[in-house]
């Protein structure tokens, strides 16, 4: 009956199978390629069943503790490479250790090869780490292939900020999308319930079936559009510069099913949406928060406490949201979906982002040390984005606007102390994100430099066939509707701030009225999008390397100025 069942699922209308990489093979990383494995062992009709798992190279000795271990055997006695120790005990024993994963991952020290032919990129590593990774994938992968970011950080540049999801993109000219959520690798690695949120915004040239355009040109109703020269629209809302390559016809549709069916398992719950920006943002700016929950919690200021600095990280956390992406933002991603609240509230509760803070404060020591300590070669991620969220909103002139966020950087860096904390945040309360939302989802202007038809159409639509819509937050629930392709230490000197209450942020789009527009008929999320966000270069990443500490520093201990980009 197995047989039967197995050939049925290999019966498929596709030539080709998705071939699936995991770019990274720390704790999520390594989670993610269990999560992923067992569904393409699941589901070959539509993914071949090895899923690559591309290694950072050690050698690495066994653990005693480890349930591998044999006092007999070179493999335990000797240091060893890590691709080996995975590939013959099917265990990441390092990153990942007490988690036997399926046998179809497949550790690979050659980031080139373990690429190849691979039509789904899946980016899971330190955000640190991704700069060089990118710059020796390039011309490594398919020109179709599309990517999906599990990286939880943002990236600043001098007077910039985007999501990893774009550089990726960029770097690579592809397609990425995102994926984060309430997600502690080990919860998920023991198959302990929880949920997560994918964040992919399908581009129209990866539909199966694009139609040429016409003399009488494109509609929404009819759809005469040749959707393979419909330029992407990135986060800013504007047409992409890279020029993607559609996925073939020989390929299943890459869209919200597919991916759905890629990620999701009855442990480990799979929403999709289209907001990008704001999944991918509310997986960064959490750690700030996190690490503040632990700063109140290592002085033992107990659960009151703690929530308040979570009341306020979140409005931050919509605020700048809001202010740096706010066209195509949808700020209920980030109290509705795992990728919002859910994910700040697991990580302000066991995250290592929040341990260590803890740590930090009760032994007295900076959180880098904590760090070397305690997680075996993991990384936080929170410090190092405290730091560039800082130097961001510093070169905008709003730190102020952003009171915890920014007492968290003073704090790291020996500026302020923990037990200032309520005076540094003093007033947060005033602020009001979510005033004004109603205005802030006007579509962006379609003009483009590249063959679009016009959207929407100054002739008249055949609006009889489509419902008109509100161009609000909605393009999540229109997903669901079935409108989208498928499925959808101290220190000594005091930081005086002034209350954010007496001077309000101007919040970007906030000016429009709401925006009667029909649904497109391709994806209604693509004319959803935003704004901002200037061109990026990884390059600039380097000059943040480089950069001096902002402050000189005055505290009794000699903070890391936590700048340390890698590039290899
Ligand atoms: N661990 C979690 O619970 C968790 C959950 C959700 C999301 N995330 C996010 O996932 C991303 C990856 O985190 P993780 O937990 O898998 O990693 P990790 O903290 O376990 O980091 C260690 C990884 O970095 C690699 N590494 C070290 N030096 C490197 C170098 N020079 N170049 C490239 N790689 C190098 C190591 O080999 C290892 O794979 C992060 O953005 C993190 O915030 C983590
Ligand atoms: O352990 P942290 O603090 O890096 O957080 C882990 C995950 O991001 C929680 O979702």
């Amino acid at each position: 009956m197995d047989t039967l069942k197995q050939k049925m699922s290999s019966l498929t209308p596709f030539a080709k199978k998705h071939k699936v990489t995991i770019v990274g093979s720390g704790n999520w990383g390594s989670t993610i390629a269990k999560v992923v494995a067992e569904n393409t062992a699941a589901h070959s009709e539509i993914f071949e069943k090895d899923v690559q798992m591309w290694v950072y190279e050690e050698e690495i000795t066994v653990p005693k503790s480890s349930q591998h271990y044999d006092a007999s055997s070179d493999l335990s006695t000797k240091p060893q490479k890590l691709t080996h120790l995975i590939n013959h005990f099917h265990e990441n024993v390092k990153y990942l250790p007490g988690i036997p994963l399926p046998k179809n991952v497949i550790a690979n020290p050659s980031l080139t090869n373990a690429v190849k032919d691979s039509t789904i990129l899946v980016f899971n590593l330190p955000h640190q780490f991704i700069g060089g990774i990118c710059k020796q994938l390039r011309g490594h992968i398919l020109p179709y292939a599309r990517g999906i970011s599990c990286i939880k950080g943002v990236n600043v540049q001098e007077d910039s900020v985007s999501l990893f999801s774009e550089v990726i993109g960029k770097e690579l000219d592809i397609y990425c999308g995102a994926l984060s959520g309430a997600n502690i690798a080990n919860e998920v690695a023991q198959e302990k319930f929880s949920e997560t949120t994918v964040a992919y915004d399908p581009p129209s040239v990866d539909s199966q079936n694009p139609t040429p355009a016409t003399s009488r040109g494109p509609s929404p109703a009819s759809s005469h559009a040749d959707l393979t020269q419909l330029a992407h629209r990135d986060v800013s809302g504007k047409a992409s510069g890279v020029k993607l390559k559609p996925l073939p016809q020989e390929y299943p549709a890459l869209d919200h099913s597919t991916l759905k069916t890629l990620f999701h398992r009855t442990y480990f719950q799979v929403r999709v949406v289209s907001d990008v920006a704001g999944v991918s943002l509310g997986g960064a700016l959490k750690n700030i928060i996190a690490i503040a929950a632990g700063f109140v919690d290592g002085l033992g200021w107990g659960d009151n406490a703690k929530a308040a600095v979570m009341r306020i990280g979140l409005l931050e956390m919509v605020k700048f949201g809001k202010q740096f992406f706010g066209k195509t933002i949808q700020p209920r991603t980030f109290t509705e979906e795992s990728a919002g609240v859910a994910d700040l509230i697991t990580t302000c509760a066991g995250g290592r982002n929040h341990r260590c803070a803890k740590l930090s404060v009760q032994r007295g020591v900076p959180i880098e040390e904590v760090e070397a300590q305690e997680l075996n070669g993991q990384k936080l991620q929170g410090t190092l984005t405290a730091v560039e969220v800082n130097h961001f909103l510093k070169i905008q002139g709003m730190e102020k606007e952003f009171p915890l966020f920014t007492a968290v950087y003073e704090i790291l860096q020996g500026r302020a102390k923990v037990e200032d904390l309520p005076q540094l945040i003093e007033g947060s309360g005033e602020i009001q994100p979510f005033s004004n939302n109603k205005n802030l989802y006007k579509s962006p202007p379609l003009a483009t430099t590249q063959t679009e038809p016009e959207y929407p159409p100054t002739s008249q639509p055949d609006s009889s066939s489509k419902p008109f819509v509100i161009s609000s937050p909605i393009s999540d629930s229109v997903s669901s509707a079935g409108m989208l392709p498928a499925t959808t230490h101290t220190a000594d000197k005091k930081l005086t701030m002034t209350s954010p209450s007496s001077k309000s942020l101007p919040i970007a789009s906030s000016s429009s009225s709401p925006f009667l527009v029909p649904p497109h008929p391709l994806s209604t999320s693509r004319y959803h999008r935003q704004l901002l966000v200037p061109s990026i270069s990884i390059r600039g990443q380097e000059a943040i390397s480089k950069a001096k500490p902002l402050f000189p520093f005055q505290a009794h201990h000699q903070a890391s100025p936590l700048t340390h980009r890698i590039f290899m």
